[in-house]
């Protein structure tokens, strides 16, 4: 599970690393960062030799990156014109011993050095030597940056995206791309035509660990393809945990709390899933419910809807129990007691997908939370019920699983959508330390928030392919399948394994059907494909291995 820090936390662990307990000298890190640069970009700028490369180097330690990196490409028989856009008092000692040793390198020939102050005569020069180089170095800003890119940043910027767009510049950007907010992924100029815009990367190579803006959008747009390296920072600081964590999702995490199945297991082994939900012109959302918890591993599956919609349900998915409840075409107060009684035999109750907005629905689902005892899955119009009942869910929430798309986020939360995109990992944990609950806030990318820890968890899986209709019902019956999973710790392991199998199986529609017009059923039915990789990228139990191996 790699770490995703905010600038802040890097600049701790930089202090750690550097003044405190580890004392490792900065232009060490400084230098191995530079090394990372320059090793992890050979290949995608197709070796170094005989290349043209500029270097912008900014007037932080991003910048003192670059005097390192000019280093390295002499030695990789590259030809280097290094921009340097602040002065030299400005600089770290680290930045400025770095600079001293690449000012004795300088020549005519292979490594010019150009104290850049903006004239017409220098603007002029910069794009002529952009446009007959093949790579620039954006050192520039790094995790320093904040705000808007102002000038001469700002044109320099715009120059690197102009030259590249035309597709003779590759882009390789120290850290994190100038103009991209570490923290949020936000970008200077967003909103803000007149205001330069950020690098846009076609690759990024970042030190120590991830940062949050790498992975969110817009940031993630701009960053290309991202190489951590660690530049020898001690492990502890690497993996050990931050009070304000925040994680990216990988493979193995998943794949370590897929428990494989035991031999002599049976239906009941793999939980009772129920899904209360759908209403007469929603019958649908139900079903593709359904359809999530059954490829996602549910013993059994028990289908309530409302018994208007029942026709409609019953049938159309043989492995589900269906059955209609109440008289009507939503579900009622009235409807509860029986709801509530049924629970008791149910390993996990997920409601919403297509519940309708009825003022008795309402009462409905609230009498339901409060006397059931099973973990349970709310979504879509289970959750537009819910705005505001804050003080409500928050004694039920250590069992409750909430999984809202932003939208809807906005609406239970009362946030406006603005501030939710500003900063979505600080909005869901906000949100968690108010509702309590195990927060799934579904978008590019979805985020999962720990009621225990609020801890945040960044999946980074998915594609555009999955923006329609319906893909949220099917992740509803995946979630409430997991948090019966037998390998599943907490509801949030659960909703991070649903998540990131969700994401996976679409991003297998994707390669199979194209980048969008695939189905949520054909989503659900890829499920199974990617436990199989899982699985099959694990040493199998002893239990399961082959009675008789092969001679
Ligand atoms: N352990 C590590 O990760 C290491 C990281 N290194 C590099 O150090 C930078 C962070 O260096 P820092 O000096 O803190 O910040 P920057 O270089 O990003 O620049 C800050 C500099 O920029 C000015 N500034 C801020 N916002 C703007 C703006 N909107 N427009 C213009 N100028 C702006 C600000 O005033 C500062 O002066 C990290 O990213 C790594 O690249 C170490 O080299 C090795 C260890
Ligand atoms: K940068």
């Amino acid at each position: 599970m790699q770490k995703l820090n905010t600038a802040a936390q890097m600049r701790l662990m930089d202090q750690t690393a550097m003044h405190g307990q580890y004392a490792i000298a900065p232009a060490v890190l400084m230098e191995n960062a530079g090394h990372a640069v320059v090793t992890h970009a050979e290949t995608a700028v197709h070796g170094w030799q005989g290349k043209d490369v500029v270097i912008l180097c900014g007037k932080g330690n991003n910048g003192g990156d670059g005097f390192v990196i000019a280093r390295h490409l002499l030695n990789r028989g590259a030809r280097v014109y290094v921009y340097v856009l602040g002065t030299v008092e400005s600089y770290s000692p680290e930045a400025r011993a770095h600079l001293h040793t690449l000012q004795e390198l300088a020549d005519e020939e292979t490594c010019l050095i150009d104290y850049f102050a903006p004239s017409d005569k220098a603007w002029d020069r910069l794009y002529r030597r952009l446009s007959s180089s093949q790579v620039v170095i954006d050192a520039i800003l790094g995790t320093g940056f904040h705000g808007t890119l102002r000038m001469p940043v700002s044109r320099i910027v715009n120059m690197v995206n102009e030259v590249a767009a035309s597709g003779t510049l590759r882009v390789i950007a120290v850290d994190i791309p100038t103009g991209v907010n570490a923290d949020t992924g936000d970008v200077s100029g967003s909103g803000d035509e007149e205001a330069a815009g950020p690098v846009f990367a076609d690759m990024t190579v970042t030190f120590g660990v991830w940062k949050r803006g790498l992975l969110l959008y817009p940031g993630r747009t701009c960053s290309g393809v991202v190489v951590c390296d660690d530049i020898g920072m001690p492990r502890p600081l690497l993996t050990g945990r931050e009070d304000d964590g925040a994680y990216m999702l990988e493979e193995s995490d998943i794949s370590e709390v897929l428990a494989p199945r035991s031999p002599d297991s049976h239906k009941g082994t793999h939980g009772t899933v129920a899904i209360v939900t759908g209403s007469s012109d929603m019958a649908g959302a139900a079903l593709m419910a359904a359809r999530g918890a059954l490829r996602s591993g549910a013993g059994k599956l028990f289908l309530r809807v409302p018994a208007r919609t029942a026709p409609y349900c019953i049938g159309r998915q043989a492995e589900a129990m269906v059955r209609g409840v109440g008289t009507g075409d939503h579900f009622t107060a009235a409807d509860a007691a029986e709801i509530i009684e049924e629970s008791r035999n149910w390993s996990v109750l997920a409601m919403g997908p297509g519940m309708g907005k009825q003022e008795d629905t309402r009462m409905f689902l609230k009498e339901v939370i409060a006397h059931t005892s099973c973990p349970l899955v709310l979504d879509a119009d289970a959750l537009n019920l819910l705005a505001g009942e804050r003080d409500f869910i928050a004694p039920y929430g250590g069992r409750i699983i909430m999984t809202p798309h932003l939208a809807e986020f906005s609406r239970l939360s009362g946030l406006p959508l603005a501030d939710i995109k500003k900063d979505c990992i600080a909005a869901a944990k906000q949100f968690v330390r108010e509702w309590q609950v195990t927060l799934v806030l579904k978008g590019a990318p979805t985020v999962i928030v720990s009621p225990r820890t609020l801890h945040a968890y960044v999946n980074p899986g998915g594609n555009a392919g999955m923006a329609c209709g319906g893909m949220g019902d099917i992740l509803t019956g995946m979630v409430a399948a997991l948090a019966v999973h037998d390998g599943m710790t907490s509801l949030t392991t659960a909703a991070c394994a649903a998540v990131w199998l969700h994401s996976a199986a679409g991003d297998i529609c994707h390669d199979t059907y194209g980048s969008y017009g695939f189905l949520p059923m054909e989503v659900a039915d890829a499920v199974p494909r990617v436990i199989t990789r899982l699985e099959d990228s694990r040493p199998l139990p002893v239990l399961q291995r082959p009675l008789v191996t092969e001679a």
